[in-house]
């Protein structure tokens, strides 16, 4: 395909991404919290949730879409353009159109600097505005656009705004600068579950009436299924199924997205939350990591001799959904 034509057609793109960290001081062996990880984002407007439980290298993926860590090899293209190697004005115009919003929104802001002033900067750096009385219009709108009355606002310290209220004010922030794509990494995870459907409605309504796209980032399948259109299921650095939301979570391929799912029927929220916590796995994560063979076949109810042997290769099947695992071959 032609440069220009993969710039129309393609927002993101990551290549054969590959991060190695170091485990423990001692004995310091190394794993791929990131291993050969290619992802393609589209240029229309669309929700692509990244899900998978605690330790499968989400946050790591974001950080590397979000040029705050820099893989080992492979390459991370935004609109056909190689994410690290921007300088200058084209770095800028990226911070512009792919913004963050984080789990925690207090850790966003100083908690001794009104939130407004975070707001103003950003305008004046990123908002193409001329003078300050364009910015304070510009901000007007991107409050209000999140269900925030400016007034409400001004004058006030992070402390003195409920959690819902301070993410909605760090959406409006990343908001300033007509971003393309907003990576949400656990958005909604500290909030009440009563305030969790309003901020997704947030990303949904800014979808459709900005056209912006999101990376949203979650272990919680039920609420990436409310507001997503695909999904990327992650295990131990390695995508293991994506296509459309309805299709993976619908009728699940890979055993491991099966499980994901089962784990939200468990009613006792103490077992449920054991599937979720990798430090109650008791160590299989770090046996999952340097696994030959399937990563999951320690767990998995339906390995076989060859899961054991080689890693499994990716098929593609029908319904545009792809799946890393030997029972498809
Ligand atoms: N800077 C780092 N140094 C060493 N190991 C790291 C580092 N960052 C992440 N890891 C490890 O890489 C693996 C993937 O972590 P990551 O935070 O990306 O997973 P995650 O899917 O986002 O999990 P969670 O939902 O708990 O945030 C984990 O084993 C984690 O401990």
């Amino acid at each position: 395909m032609e440069k220009g034509v993969l710039e129309l057609a393609e927002l993101l793109r990551l290549e054969n991404v590959e991060k190695t960290f170091k485990y423990g001081i001692v004995f310091g062996f190394k794993f791929k919290a990131l291993d050969r990880v290619s992802l393609q984002l589209g240029q229309k407007p669309t929700i692509y949730a990244l899900a998978g439980e605690s330790g499968s290298g989400k946050t790591t993926l974001a950080r590397v879409i979000l040029r705050m860590l820099k893989p080992d090899s492979g390459r991370v293209l935004y609109k056909g353009r190689e994410v690290y190697s921007l300088r200058g004005n084209e770095l800028k115009w990226f911070r512009s159109e792919v913004q963050a919003v984080f789990q925690n929104p207090y850790a966003s802001f100083n908690p001794l600097r009104r939130v407004y002033s975070y707001l103003l900067d950003t305008a004046m750096q990123l908002g193409g505005v001329r003078d300050e009385r364009e910015a304070e219009e510009l901000i007007e709108k991107t409050l209000l656009s999140v269900g925030l009355n400016p007034e409400d606002v001004k004058g006030k310290y992070p402390s003195q705004f409920s959690g819902g209220q301070l993410q909605r004010v760090a959406i409006a922030r990343t908001l300033i600068s007509r971003p393309k794509l907003i990576v949400a990494d656990e958005p909604v995870s500290m909030l009440d579950a009563s305030l969790r459907a309003s901020i997704l409605e947030i990303f949904k309504r800014l979808k459709e009436n900005m056209g912006i796209s999101f990376l949203y980032i979650t272990h919680d399948l039920s609420t990436a299924y409310y507001i997503s259109d695909e999904i990327t299921i992650m295990l131990r650095g390695w995508i293991i199924e994506k296509g459309p939301v309805e299709k993976v979570l619908g009728e699940p391929l890979h055993p491991y997205t099966t499980a994901l799912l089962e784990s939200l029927a468990e009613p006792d929220l103490e077992k449920r939350a054991k599937w979720l916590n990798r430090v109650e796995l008791g160590g299989i994560e770090e046996k999952e990591f340097v696994a030959g063979g399937c990563r999951y076949r320690h767990r998995c109810p339906l390995a076989f001799e060859k899961c054991s042997q080689e890693p499994p290769m990716v098929f593609v099947k029908d319904r545009g959904v792809y799946v890393k695992c030997w029972l498809y071959a």
